[in-house]
């Protein structure tokens, strides 16, 4: 995607193309598309970090809880977004035994309980062994520490979502 073609677009249609690079947060890009013209994609990446760790804790909380649980009620309704959808199938996460999801969902409910949102992690970097490991790790961390875990994973993710975004636009070009 040219980013001279990327800084000409209206707001609208910014958010629709980039709205959904951070889970469920299309404010982020809204408020992201006011600091065009993009050097290039790094630069809209560089921009949407800077903007969320601008954010209060109640700030950064709040984007972790939009996302939908990994193996969750979603997952199994077949209500996550397109984008939750390929990741969490690529981890793996549809293809768990009843004992796996059992699991998920105790250690998804006792990590909520303890810090009022819920675990987020890259799906795309990791296996669902390690997603596990990472779930049961993580659960023992403090809340300050785990914040900021989690809104690493939180920019892993919008980092893959938006090279797939300039990606599948090469694609159909092509
Ligand atoms: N709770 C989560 O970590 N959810 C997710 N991680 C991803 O990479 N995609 C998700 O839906």
């Amino acid at each position: 995607m040219d980013i001279n073609v990327v800084n000409s677009l209206t707001y609208e249609d910014f958010v629709k193309i980039f709205g959904s690079v951070v889970e469920k947060c299309p404010l982020i890009s809204a408020a992201v598309w006011s600091r065009r013209p993009f050097k290039d994609l790094a630069d809209i990446e560089t921009h949407i970090t800077e903007f969320i760790h601008s954010l209060p804790d109640s700030g950064k909380e709040g984007i972790l809880r939009c996302h939908p649980d990994l193996a969750g009620r979603d997952l199994q309704s077949g209500t996550l977004t397109r984008e939750s959808q390929e990741e969490q199938s690529q981890a793996g996460m549809d293809t768990l035994d009843s004992a796996e999801i059992r699991r998920m969902y105790r250690l998804n409910a006792q990590y909520k309980e303890r810090f009022g949102f819920p675990f987020v992690i890259c799906a795309r970097l990791n296996k669902k062994a390690e997603i596990l490991q990472q779930l049961s790790e993580r659960i023992m961390n403090d809340r300050a520490a785990e914040r900021e875990g989690a809104i690493e994973e939180v920019k892993k993710i919008c980092s893959l979502r938006l090279r797939n975004i300039v990606l599948s636009d090469i694609q159909t070009k092509l």
